[in-house]
Order: C-alpha cells, then sequence, then structure tokens
C-alpha cells in the first residue's frame, strides 16, 4: 500500500464567483476571478507532501523549506501540459495572492488543445514537439514577458505513451523538454514526464473533492470519480468499509493524512481500458504488431461500413459485418470479452453514487443524454439504453461517429460488468465543477507552484 500525507486544516467554506460559459470545441478561454480556499489546502498539501517518507514522482520537486504562508500582493502563472492519448493540451493559469491573510485566488486559465496526441508521433518525435511548440508559443503571448523566468512550465502524459516502448516514449519526452529548454520558461527538474496511472486518479479525485468542498468541515462525503481516457481509465475513491479494504489488492491502495484525518484512497488505472484502445480490442486489433492491411469487423458497426482508422500513429482498416449479426446484443458479448474478469469489483461502489468525466461526459452529449453546458444526473442503465437504442438503428445514427454503438456498449459493459455498478447507480456527469475543469492538471498546477516556492 502507498502512503503519503496531504495537508493539514484549513478554515471556511469554499467561494466560487460565477463566470461566463466557455464556447463549445477544442479552443476554450475561461478569464475569471475565482477565490478559492482549496488553493490554501494546496499550499499546505506541497509542503507537507514533501515530508512524506515515501519516495513520489513528485518528491524532487517539493523543497521542504518552501511552505508558503507569508504573502505580499502577487500575480504569477503556471503552465501545464496534458499530454493525453488523443490530444495534447496547455493550461496557463493565472494566480493572485493580494495580501498575506487572504486566500490565493485563480484569476483565470487559459485552454488550447491539438489533436492528435503525442503518442501518434512515435516515429517522429521532433514533429511531435512541434506541436508543444506551438502550444508553448501561446504561453509567451499570455504570459508578461516579465514573469517568463518565475513562470514554470510543466508537461505530464498519460496512457498514450505508457503503451509506447520506453525507447520511442524517451525520444519524445527528450524533444519536448529540447523545447522547454529553449524557452523564456522555467524549466524545473523532471519537467517532461510521464504521469503514473495511480497519480492521474488521486489528483483528479482531489481535485474534485476539494472543489466540491468535501474535504473540510466535519460532515464529509467524498464522492468517487470515473475517468475515462483514450487508452486508459481510473476509478478512484475512499472506502467506508474496513471489508472493502481486507477485499482490496494492496496497490489499489493509497494512504494519506488530510485536516486531521486519515484517508485510505482506492485508485487504479486500467491501462488499455479507455475508450479507443477498447474499440481496438473489440476489433482484435490491439496488439499492434499484428496489424498490416487487415480488415477488422465487427457486430457494432454499420453493416455496410468500411472505413480507416488512425489511433497512436497506426492505420486500421475496419467495418461491419456484412453478412453477419448487427445490434446490442451481439454487440454486448463481442465487447465483453474484452472487460470480462479483467477488473476488480470493490462491492461497496454498487451502492454509491460517482462523478464521471472524459469520454462517459462525451458519449453522453453526443446522444443528448445531458446538455454539453450543465452536465447532469443520469444512472448506469441510462447509457444501456442509448446503447440499445443506437446499435439496434444505426441507419437512424449514420451522422454520427460510426463507433457511437461501440462506444456506448463498452461504457455499458465497462460500468455493469467490468466495475460491478447496479443499474441504479448514480453517475454525477460532470465536465467542471465551481467552472474547474474536473482534470488531474489543476492538482498537478498547484503541487508545482508552491513546490517551487512561487507562491508564498
Ligand atoms: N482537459 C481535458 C482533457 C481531456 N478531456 C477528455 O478526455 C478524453 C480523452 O482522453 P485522453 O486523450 O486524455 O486519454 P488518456 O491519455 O487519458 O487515456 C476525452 O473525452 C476528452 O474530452 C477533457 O474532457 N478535458
Ligand atoms: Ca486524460
Amino acid at each position: 500500500m502507498e502512503h503519503f500525507l496531504l495537508g493539514r486544516r484549513a478554515t471556511g467554506a469554499l467561494i466560487a464567483d460565477p463566470y461566463s460559459a466557455a464556447p463549445r470545441g477544442p479552443s476554450r478561454m475561461a478569464a475569471s476571478r475565482l477565490p478559492i480556499l482549496l488553493a490554501v489546502a494546496f499550499s499546505s498539501l506541497s509542503c507537507i507532501l514533501s515530508h512524506s517518507n515515501r519516495e513520489m514522482w513528485f518528491q524532487d520537486l517539493f523543497p521542504p523549506n518552501t511552505c508558503p504562508i507569508n504573502a505580499k500582493a502577487n500575480t504569477f502563472y503556471g503552465i501545464m501540459f496534458d499530454a493525453g492519448s488523443t490530444g495534447t493540451r496547455i493550461h496557463i493559469y493565472t494566480f493572485v495572492q493580494k495580501s498575506p491573510e487572504k486566500l490565493i485566488e485563480l484569476e483565470g486559465e487559459i485552454f488550447e488543445s491539438v489533436k492528435p496526441g503525442l503518442s501518434a508521433y512515435a516515429d517522429q518525435p521532433e514533429k511531435g514537439a512541434e506541436t508543444v511548440k506551438r502550444l508553448l508559443d501561446m504561453a509567451i503571448d499570455a504570459v508578461p514577458r516579465h514573469l517568463w523566468k518565475k513562470t514554470p512550465v510543466v508537461l505530464k502524459a498519460t496512457a498514450g505513451l505508457r503503451l509506447l516502448s520506453e525507447e520511442k516514449a524517451q525520444a519524445l519526452l527528450l524533444e519536448v523538454r529540447e523545447v522547454f529548454e529553449e524557452s523564456p520558461f522555467l524549466v524545473p527538474e523532471d519537467s517532461v514526464s510521464i504521469l503514473d496511472g495511480s497519480y492521474e486518479g488521486i489528483l483528479a479525485w482531489i481535485t474534485v473533492n476539494f472543489l466540491t468542498g468535501q474535504l473540510s468541515g466535519q460532515n464529509q462525503h467524498t464522492v468517487g470519480t470515473l475517468d475515462l481516457g483514450g487508452a486508459s481509465t481510473q476509478i478512484t475513491f475512499l472506502p467506508r468499509f474496513e471489508e472493502t479494504l481486507k477485499q482490496t489488492p494492496g496497490d489499489f491502495l493509497t494512504s494519506f493524512e488530510m485536516f486531521n484525518s486519515t484517508y485510505k484512497l482506492y485508485t487504479h488505472s486500467y491501462l488499455g481500458f479507455g475508450l479507443k484502445a477498447a474499440r481496438l480490442a473489440t476489433l482484435g486489433a490491439l496488439d499492434m504488431e499484428a496489424v498490416g492491411g487487415q480488415m477488422f469487423r465487427s457486430s457494432c458497426l454499420p453493416k455496410q461500413l468500411e472505413a480507416e482508422w488512425h489511433f497512436g500513429g497506426v492505420k486500421y482498416q475496419y467495418g461491419g459485418n456484412k453478412q453477419g449479426e448487427t445490434g446490442f446484443k451481439p454487440c454486448y458479448l463481442e465487447v465483453l470479452k474484452v472487460i470480462k474478469g479483467k477488473l476488480h469489483q470493490p462491492d461497496e461502489i454498487r451502492g454509491s453514487s460517482f462523478y464521471a468525466f472524459s469520454y462517459y461526459y462525451d458519449r453522453a452529449v453526443d446522444t443528448n443524454l445531458i446538455d454539453y453546458e450543465e452536465g447532469g444526473v443520469l444512472e448506469v442503465r441510462d447509457f444501456e439504453r442509448k446503447a440499445k437504442e443506437v446499435c439496434d438503428n444505426m441507419e437512424r445514427y449514420n451522422s454520427a461517429s460510426p463507433f457511437l454503438c461501440m462506444d456506448l456498449t463498452y461504457i455499458t459493459a465497462l460500468l455493469k460488468e467490468g466495475f460491478g455498478f447496479r443499474d441504479s447507480t448514480l453517475l454525477q456527469l460532470t465536465k467542471k465543477v465551481n467552472n474547474i475543469e474536473t482534470s488531474w492538471t489543476l492538482g498537478a498546477t498547484f503541487h508545482l507552484l508552491q513546490s517551487l516556492g512561487i507562491t508564498y
């Protein structure tokens, strides 16, 4: 079991000023003033993390003598790249600390993304790094010149790079590091790396539970989080029953202390179980070496379909079951083969509710289960209902992605047969909480800034 300490008592409640909704699309800019107590908690958090006696990936970033206590009016920036399997994103955060007794405020975030992700450039690392450079150029405009040298830039890659060979992944990271070194920004040690799957889950859980105010005060009702990326999926929650702890494999548990409480968190990242990786697994094409002009067919695809799909730098030919069966039933059986018996099923999650984001959110939006801006609450059975509707009427959905049936069926099977949720389990579909993305990137940025002593 992993163990680390995560902070100390923070007072007050979470306050968030509303700001205008970000426009839909790959490029969004959110400018807001958002005083957040969670920042204070994170301030303590990084200090205490650095005192953990376990060697962590961020250990070197958090000198124990940089705990920010006394501050004067100050504006500062942090640049965090999320190199995901389907895209690379830059988050440029602006923070202000007006006076020592005032809370750190998150002033705004500039967000931009490019597709495909870095892993698509596995054989052209320089070209991959160029995509990062183009995004970083935005930061040159966004950050005032006199603050360039004080503004740290960090990139963390997730499942796309985890799936590449060590050699190819390192070549990409090296090229990105060179781009950073040539930039005018502060490049901390270990600024370009692969984020461990467990921390991806933990950081997202921390972000959501801080933002929803669940980690301070007496009545704590923390929420579990479900992240469905392109190549991996994470489940993270705080077990309430001793029995769950006993039944859980040790490497699924991380222990930490916060606000005078000790939490033992259940977290796991399943590599190869992201939505896009699952498509390949369902098609029988996940083993990239096996691809060679082969046509992969599935009952989850429109009968007459024949097309090409590029993922992770590899081209796949895929199509429908021209002669054979199509529809929800055969599709569900196909998808089950990918999932059955592969995931750990903690009993206690069956009755609880979870926050779900990324592809859970996107597919729920695509099928009008929720509104893009508002999100919403669904039951697991809503995904199954939609999967049946789409798979059994594929001709009606021919303007949507040809994978819509497969994706919805996979989500249904992942939730029910994978994690073992009930049909009635509630899912809070959320892209933002208090106008902040439910992503690991903000948490990672707080860690970074405070570890470097950029906040006081
Ligand atoms: N800032 C971000 C980044 C990704 N995502 C979502 O994350 C999913 C793609 O996951 P990903 O490319 O990060 O893949 P992994 O590397 O996490 O497996 C899509 O549903 C994106 O819409 C998001 O909602 N907000
Ligand atoms: Ca992700």
